[in-house]
């Protein structure tokens, strides 16, 4: 303890005795990662204890909006990193909103950052969790703990901002922590001191150059000045002037600084993919910076579909979490700052006015914009923000009715002919087919298991490109959309295949399924009867070509994928039935047609029917119906073949 925390303690502890409380189950064990670890990447600790101080600051300039008497010693928001080497001691100070002893204890003894809880999960996926927790710590905004990378010690004095209370936080980090009255005169005006005692192999913590250029490195772009002192009496540094960036102009900005600024906002520690810096004039004016990040968030898919923007009405942070894009944009990070909306209005009220909604829209129209033109002008660069949140602005498919035709110019895909993606709607349609009357398109959840699918092998043959869908939003988008360019989407694996019209790619005439022989009618006959009830037809298909069967959807019912997935959401009790499709001109087919007759034949096109039909449930990515009775076909086939 220090000595004036002894002193402290003496003085009021008589009042209110320290209390000792445990950290929950998942701080503990966050720390002992942090104590016992030596961490490439332990630097970070200063952003996120500088990214904590400014958030105080931001809190108390919001509240102090309603309660101008909270900031009446008229002291400008800063933060001051401090090293005092002779006390081993690093200290990150702010005059922010400080915490009363509830909000140390709901703090600073849980885990209350989304990247920390990220992170916990991800450790708790990791088989070799130690060695992964090295690889993956400076990509998650870790928070508070991680001051126990470097410090054996912490001790947080602190004063919420307008009390008269307050408060010394201590632990080592192993297990509990204690808090304890801290006298006045020994404590903030107002805000937080986190003080850390550095680590005998965390000296170099101590070195003025190393953390000035750690705080420039992480933390130039925060928007509150910091200023640093080499030791205690010595001189005031002001590292950063706290000017908001968004507010400059782009020319005035370097890269390096987007970078830092980025990172900071998004809590991610990438490069961005696309930066893009504006300010709006006419009706509203406000400024907006926005970026969409280089990889995916950790929290991309979760279901409630957040994006993280930051709201500032002249300079004051309104919200961290304003509704300013649609779900569907939820990767975009972004601050807008505008001095057209009211400040003495709550947060609610003014996310409801006509002016944020028309902020909003000039945000969406923006980003919708810039994105087009990327598209356009860089098919790599846009190609990679596609592979990360493709499947997350195809929502937009679905959602955005109004912006569906922009949307559809941006989509990017997979099909049969380009496997490697990057497929516009416009490529399609230049390389329709003669008489070919839709867009095709396969629904699935994995690109390469559909580039094998039977379904496709009557299009393959006639040069029709498909469309392959993996993404479960596909079901949803393309049962809705009328179409691209006057032509329908069309699922191959609905109805009955439309394509005969459009001749083979190579020139040859293709068989016709009406014209199948009689022995094979009479076959189809005979496996419909038998697959009663789990089929709703066996027919000729015009869609295969190798394989010798397929299932499909009814022509008036749902793709069998949208349904799958409805029924795994619990949103449909039974799935239709689907047809069974057969390859009239398949050498099995027509040995069955042939062979079919006697009583013995009988059982065997009987077990052909069923393994047909299993195999191609098998082939679409399910199970058999019956795994016990597929077996015991299955070998029985084997049997006679071997014998
Ligand atoms: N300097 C400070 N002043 C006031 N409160 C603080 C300070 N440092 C930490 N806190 C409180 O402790 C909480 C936990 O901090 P931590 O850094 O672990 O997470 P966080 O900052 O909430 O997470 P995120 O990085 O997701 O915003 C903060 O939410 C805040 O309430």
């Amino acid at each position: 303890m220090t000595d004036e925390a002894e002193a402290a303690t003496g003085a009021a502890g008589a009042a209110t005795p320290t209390a000792t409380h445990a950290f929950q189950a998942d701080v503990a064990r966050l720390l002992d990662l942090m104590v016992h670890s030596i961490y490439s990447e332990r630097d970070i600790f200063i952003r996120e204890l500088i990214s904590n101080a400014a958030d105080a600051c931001e809190k108390l300039r919001y509240e102090a909006i309603a309660h101008p008497e909270l900031v009446a010693d008229g002291a400008p928001f800063a933060i001051t990193v401090s090293l005092d080497p002779d006390k081993n001691r690093l200290t990150v100070a702010d005059n922010g909103i400080g915490m009363s002893e509830a909000d140390l204890i709901a703090a600073l003894g849980t885990i209350a950052s989304s990247g920390t809880k990220a992170f916990l999960d991800r450790l708790n996926a990791e088989e070799d969790k130690k060695a992964e927790a090295q690889n993956l710590i400076g990509q998650f905004g870790i928070g508070f703990y991680s001051a126990f990378m470097v410090a054996d010690r912490v001790e947080v004095e602190t004063r919420r901002a307008g009390t008269d209370a307050a408060w010394r936080w201590i632990s080592d980090g192993k297990g509990a922590y204690r808090i304890e009255p801290l006298d006045l005169s020994l404590a903030p005006t107002r805000g937080s001191r986190v003080n850390l005692f550095l680590k005998e192999d965390a000296k170099e913590f101590l070195q003025a150059y190393k953390i000035e250029s750690l705080i420039k490195e992480h933390s130039g772009a925060v928007a509150v000045p910091i200023v640093f002192l080499d030791k205690p009496e010595g001189e005031e540094k002001s590292l950063t002037d706290g000017a908001a960036l968004w507010a400059k102009s782009k020319s005035d900005v370097t890269p390096e600084q987007y970078t830092e600024f980025y990172r900071t906002l998004a809590g991610q520690f990438d490069e961005p993919a696309l930066t893009i810096h504006w300010r709006a004039e006419g009706r509203y004016e406000y400024n907006v910076l926005a970026f969409v990040p280089g990889s995916r968030p950790f929290d991309l898919f979760d279901p409630a579909r957040k994006g993280r923007a930051k709201l500032y009405v002249r300079r004051v942070l309104i919200t961290s979490d304003a509704d300013l894009v649609p779900g569907w944009l939820r990767f975009v990070r972004l601050v807008v700052d505008t001095a057209d909306l009211p400040l003495n209005v709550s947060r609610e009220i003014v996310q409801q006015s006509p002016v944020f909604a028309a902020i909003k829209k000039g945000v969406v129209t923006r980003v919708m914009g810039e994105l087009t033109k990327l598209a356009e002008n860089d098919k790599d660069a846009f190609g990679k923000i596609w592979e990360n949140f493709g499947s997350v602005i195809k929502e937009g498919l679905y959602e955005d009715y109004e912006r569906r035709d922009a949307l559809f110019k941006l989509a990017r895909f997979v099909s049969s002919t380009h496997p490697d993606g990057n497929r516009t709607l416009a490529d399609y349609i230049a390389n329709l087919r003669p008489n070919q009357t839709a867009i095709y398109y396969l629904l699935g959840d994995d690109a390469k298991r559909l580039a094998g699918s039977p379904q496709l092998e009557g299009f393959k043959a006639r040069g029709i490109e498909v469309l392959l869908l993996p993404d479960p939003v596909d079901a949803f988008w393309v049962g809705t959309a009328a179409g691209f360019e006057g032509k329908p989407f069309k699922s191959v694996t609905q109805g009955a295949a439309d394509i005969k019209l459009v001749p083979l790619a190579d020139g040859q005439e293709a068989p016709k399924s009406e014209d199948v022989s009689p022995k094979v009618a009479t076959l189809l006959a005979f496996m419909k009867q038998t697959l009663e009830g789990a089929v709703e037809d066996v027919r000729a298909s015009d869609r295969l070509s190798e394989s010798p069967a397929c299932l499909v959807a009814p022509e008036h019912g749902p793709d069998r994928r949208l349904e799958r997935i409805l029924s795994q959401h619990g949103r449909l009790d039974e799935l239709s039935k689907p047809v069974l499709e057969v390859n009239p001109n398949h050498p099995l087919v027509t040995a069955l047609a042939s062979r079919f007759g006697g009583d013995g034949d009988k059982a065997i096109v009987e077990d052909s029917a069923w393994l047909l039909f299993d195999e191609a449930r098998i082939v679409d990515g399910e199970q058999p119906k019956d795994a016990a009775a597929f077996a015991a076909r299955l070998r029985r086939v084997l049997e006679r073949a071997a014998a």
